[in-house]
């Protein structure tokens, strides 16, 4: 028969529980009000932020299979309580830091964070497609990546991710929904069922502000920004808001499409932000005998970058091309994007290869910038 329980190794059990919102600890958030062993029974308390949090079960049953695989352990008992305000404050403060400090903290100068906006001059070119693709492929890789859907007008990220949950709200602190290892905030979780927006410019820059000041993404490696086609409000507002952002422009291989997408990219040279590189999309369709079908023409994104490149005075790389593939519209139609599944497809391929340059991209504190005001 195995010893009884130990105190230790309880507790080190507990520090593999994760809160599925914060991604941290539970033990480190102050959640774990307290633990108590008798025999072979652990008992133990846990706090919740809010009374109504969605994801009280999976905590529930993390924390019981972890305890339940100590040595020793026969019974598990977890009970739920919620955090009183004072507590809520405690919290508050350590994921904010000291003090509460609010404002962007991607502009913080200690920031790490690489924010990639995404940029399309047409709409339909599958910018969101390839925003949630790149974002997951790197949270499969290991790295912490969020996304703001900023395409207001066309909020698509939470069905292209299968997300439906809303967010929680631990008083002014939103946590944003994790599907797929990425957290995600959109406009769409704001409004009700299949509503129209139809704000002007300054609501949609307070929105946006918002989004990124209120919302809780902790460290995170690489944000992605969907932002709506073209050149209008809400990419100035991210350029004014995220001066260091840096923006990826998303193309058909179409030379229509090419030429509106240089005016998105072109942006960068009034705003100050950098442009990291062009995304082909769309660029064939792989026939069955092998062949390529050039559906929408050839070289849209090759010729996007060099124009860009002498309109912004340094190289502008084209990241890479991808096909056109009925897994890729399935995967986002089924809210499980194409990177996840099984199998190969050069689709995938190209996009694992374009956000392994975008994660090896260091993000140095020479990649801060000033706000610009463009008022
Ligand atoms: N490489 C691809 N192969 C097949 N289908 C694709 C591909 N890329 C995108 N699609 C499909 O094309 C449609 C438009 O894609 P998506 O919504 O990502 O475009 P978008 O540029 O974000 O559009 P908008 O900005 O207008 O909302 C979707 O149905 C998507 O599934």
């Amino acid at each position: 028969m195995s010893p009884l329980p130990e105190e230790e190794a309880v507790r080190a059990a507990l520090t593999t529980v994760i809160d599925p919102e914060l991604r941290r600890p539970i033990t480190e958030l102050g959640m774990l009000e307290s633990v108590s062993i008798t025999g072979r029974t652990v008992r133990i308390r846990v706090l919740l932020t809010i009374a109504g949090c969605p994801l009280r079960d999976t905590i529930t049953q993390d924390a019981e299979a972890a305890l339940s695989a100590v040595d020793g352990v026969e019974r598990v008992e977890v009970e739920l309580g919620v955090m009183d305000q004072a507590q809520r404050d405690a919290l508050k403060e350590q994921l904010r830091g000291a003090g509460g400090r609010r404002g962007i903290p991607f502009n913080d100068p200690s920031s790490l964070t690489r924010v990639y906006a995404v940029a399309s001059g047409k709409g339909g070119v599958g910018k969101s497609s390839v925003t949630v693709n790149l974002a997951v492929v790197m949270a499969a890789q290991g790295l912490r990546v969020g996304i703001v859907d900023a395409d207001v007008y066309g909020f698509s990220v939470p069905a292209l991710l299968g997300i439906t949950q809303q967010p929680t709200r631990v008083d002014e602190l939103i946590l944003p929904p994790v599907a797929h290892g990425v957290k995600v905030i959109s406009i769409g979780m704001f409004v009700e069922g299949n509503q129209p927006i139809s704000w002007r410019g300054p609501m949609l820059h307070r929105a946006l502000e918002q989004f990124l000041t209120d919302v809780y993404f902790g460290d995170l490696d690489a944000l992605f920004l969907d932002l709506p086609p073209g050149t209008g409000d809400i990419a100035i507002s991210v350029a004014q808001l995220l001066p260091s952002s840096e923006l990826l422009v998303v193309t058909t291989p179409q030379s229509a499409a090419a030429d509106v997408a240089e005016r998105a990219g072109a942006m960068a040279a009034q705003t100050g932000q950098r442009v990291a590189g062009v995304i082909e999309n769309m660029s064939w369709l792989e026939l069955p005998d092998g062949g390529r079908l050039e559906l929408f023409g050839a070289g849209g994104g090759s010729t996007l970058a060099t124009r860009l490149s002498a309109t912004l005075g340094t190289e502008i790389p084209l990241l890479g091309s991808i096909p056109l593939d009925v897994a890729l519209r399935e995967g986002g139609d089924a809210g499980t994007p194409l990177v996840l599944g099984g199998g190969t497809s050069t689709a995938r391929a190209e996009l694992t290869a374009i956000a392994s340059t975008l994660a090896r991209r260091p993000r140095g504190l020479d990649g801060l910038r000033l706000p610009v005001s463009l008022r």
